[in-house]
């Protein structure tokens, strides 16, 4: 009996995030004139008692004394502590199953509300200490059961004394009262938790300081922690990416840092240090120097489509995963190009601007509709090809060019050169890659090859169009209209000025990068990409990653997993299994995948290993990362 190791955890403000009888008074007074006065007094006397300055009795007979609660309104406060669990229980609901018979609640709160809570995490009501209300015939509560020594000044103390529990005791809690458990000498451990507020008094007593429940896990060494708290995992969000990329990550224990705009790469290197995962959007320019500035680094991820913005060969040299949100903007872009076409089809733009001019030109010169008209897309992939679907429920005729093979959708027609495709289309939209040698890729020979009137979409990246050569060919008349979204120097914020590289053309659509920009896009890419950023992170899953060998694994169950990423060289996988068998390690599975730059294996062992073996597992040449799940 004497290993058996006891959890004893408060419930006001460490289990649930709030103090119960703040949240009951709010429920009593909601709406009255007394809700604001009758809340600050509950909460200065909790803080009082909290922080040991008044005695817990008194604290607890004047704070029911200025609640009128009833039975319905305890109902009502339960249903409501459900939904403010702290997240890092919530996150670990499966410690709380599987401890069932060792975790205790001990709280000067009372059952009456903290059972049908904790319940929910399968803590046994035999293991919930706490007190109880007493109602009168009306079911209006009158006080507290006095005899309860939770009821009294030291009455955690009292009742562990009671308790006499066999075994290491740790207690939780962000309280005085439970630190005096531990001052007792009842506790071998007092962690104080300090994930919804920080008793500076309390912090000072405490052994351990807990900002999750992940700490305390780790700190134990307990087989359910993960390997790195996760609260201590640092992110860098850039370039506004929306908010719920912030709370999805800050949801999962992150500290997650959220700035509106790119930065350059001095500033990036500095603000680099430290950091374990990095978001970007487009115009984070994420170089080798600041993926060598980077001393945590392991994740990145592209908030958008495009990668060309990052140096994944530096990424992949140092054992950076990237991830990037592949489809979640497409139909944004697609709309935007259908939209933009059928504009410079009419000469919207041009009659827009000699409106602002005060010039009526009321005239169908110029001016056609899409239907039957010939686009030409270049660039067959996600968005061209969705493109060429939505063009064709608009009656357009549709080709393509790619310079790989990919399969026709609808009606379209492929065309096996850049030429024809050129010469034979009405509408020229570009949406291939920002791979290097697509720099400068559409060219004024280009331009000129292309029909005379016909007009150019460029939703793509700016790097990719000769915008001189384009400017020539508006004004000459060659082609009637453009839209251009990207371009080859874009600001870092919208606080910067923009000088556009083309001018004084009517048939003109200029915009700001604003392709994948929709709310939708955006709030998919906020769910995707975070997802992947905790999957890798929890499973070290690499699949959709840009720039890893793709592994899909399940979660990890009963064994450690170790993560080990290496140069790709002959004969690494045999030197990780003669250290497996060096110590004797039970293997219980194993996955391995290379691509030219790196290898990447993941084995799950037996949780009972020597130590040591992590020592020789990073000692093997060639590592480039290595890490444990557990
Ligand atoms: N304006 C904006 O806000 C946005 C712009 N984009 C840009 O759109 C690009 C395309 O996106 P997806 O369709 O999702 O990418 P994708 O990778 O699915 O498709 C790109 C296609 O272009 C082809 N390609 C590459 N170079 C080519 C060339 N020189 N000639 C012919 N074909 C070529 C590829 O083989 C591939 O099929 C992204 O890489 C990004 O740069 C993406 C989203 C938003
Ligand atoms: O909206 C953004 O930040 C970039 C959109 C884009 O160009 C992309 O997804 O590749």
């Amino acid at each position: 009996m004497a290993d058996k190791r006891f959890f004893v955890i408060d419930f006001d403000s460490t289990f649930t995030k709030v103090e119960a009888l703040d949240i009951l008074s709010d429920i009593l007074y909601e709406g009255t004139d007394k809700k604001v006065e009758v809340g600050k007094k509950i909460k200065d006397l909790t803080d009082q008692a909290m922080a040991g300055e008044l005695s817990f009795r008194e604290a607890l007979e004047q704070r029911l004394a200025l609640l009128d609660a009833t039975k319905k309104d305890v109902e009502q406060l339960s249903g409501e502590l459900k939904l403010l669990v702290s997240e890092s229980v919530k996150r670990n609901r499966s410690f709380f199953t599987n401890e069932k018979d060792n975790v205790l609640i001990v709280s000067s709160g009372f059952k009456d509300f903290i059972t049908p809570v904790v319940k929910d995490f399968g803590i046994k009501e035999e293991n919930i200490y706490a007190n109880t209300f007493t109602y009168n015939d009306k079911d209006e509560v009158t006080g507290f059961d006095a005899s309860n020594p939770l009821s009294e000044h030291k009455g955690k103390v009292k009742l562990m004394k009671e308790l006499a529990l066999e075994g290491e005791v740790l207690v939780i809690g962000d309280g005085y009262t439970d630190y005096e458990i531990r001052e007792a000498g009842l506790a071998k451990t007092f962690f104080a938790f300090t994930e919804n507020i920080k008793r500076e008094k309390v912090l000072a007593k405490a052994d351990v300081e807990a900002n999750s429940f992940e700490e305390i896990l780790h700190s134990i060494k307990h087989p359910m922690a993960t390997s790195f708290p996760k609260s201590k995992i640092k992110v860098l969000l850039l370039e506004n990416v929306h908010q719920d990329a912030k709370l999805k990550l800050e949801q999962e224990g992150y500290q997650v840092e959220l700035l509106g705009g790119a930065l350059d790469e001095d500033e990036l290197c500095e603000k680099i240090k430290g950091v374990h995962i990095l978001g970007i959007r487009s115009k984070t320019i994420l170089t080798r120097k600041v993926v060598e500035a980077a001393d945590r680094l392991m994740l990145v991820g592209a908030f958008c489509i495009g990668t060309n913005q990052i140096d994944l060969k530096a990424c992949t040299d140092h054992g950076v995963s990237v991830f990037n949100a592949p489809f979640s903007n497409t139909r944004s872009v697609v709309e935007m190009a259908i939209g933009e076409i059928i504009l410079l089809m009419r000469q919207i733009p041009k009659r827009m601007r000699q409106m602002d001019r005060k010039e009526w030109s009321k005239s169908a010169n110029g001016s056609f509709e899409v239907r039957g008209k010939k686009l030409g897309i270049i660039g067959y992939g996600n968005i061209g090809s969705q493109l060429s679907v939505l063009a064709e429920m608009l009656g357009m005729d549709v080709y393509y060019y790619d310079v790989v093979e990919k399969l026709a959708l609808g009606n379209a027609t492929k065309l096996s050169s850049l030429d024809e495709l050129l010469a034979t289309c009405d509408v020229v939209s570009l949406h291939v890659d920002g791979r290097p040698s697509n720099k400068k890729f559409f060219t004024g020979e280009h331009i000129n090859k292309m029909k005379k009137g016909a007009v150019l979409v460029n939703l793509a990246r700016g790097p990719v169009v000769e915008l001189d050569a384009l400017q020539i060919a508006l004004e000459t008349g060659h082609l009637s209209g453009a839209a251009i979204d990207v371009f080859p120097v874009e600001p870092k914020n919208n606080n910067d000025t923009f000088d556009a590289p083309l001018s004084n053309i009517d048939n003109l659509i200029l915009t700001p990068h604003i392709g994948g920009s929709t709310l939708e896009a955006q709030e998919n890419i906020a769910d995707f990409v975070p997802g992947k950023m905790i999957e890798y992170v929890n499973t070290g899953s690499s699949f959709n990653s840009v720039n890893f060998p793709n592994v899909q694994l399940p979660r990890l169950e009963n064994g450690h997993r170790l993560l080990h990423i290496h140069r790709n060289k002959s004969g690494i996988l045999a030197q990780m299994n003669n250290v497996f068998a060096k110590h004797g390690c039970n293997i219980l599975g194993q996955y391995l995948k290379t691509n030219e730059e790196i290898g990447y294996v993941i084995t799950d062992i037996d949780q009972s290993y020597q130590p040591e073996l992590l020592e020789d597992m990073r000692a093997i040449e060639d590592t480039i990362k290595f890490r444990i799940l557990y």
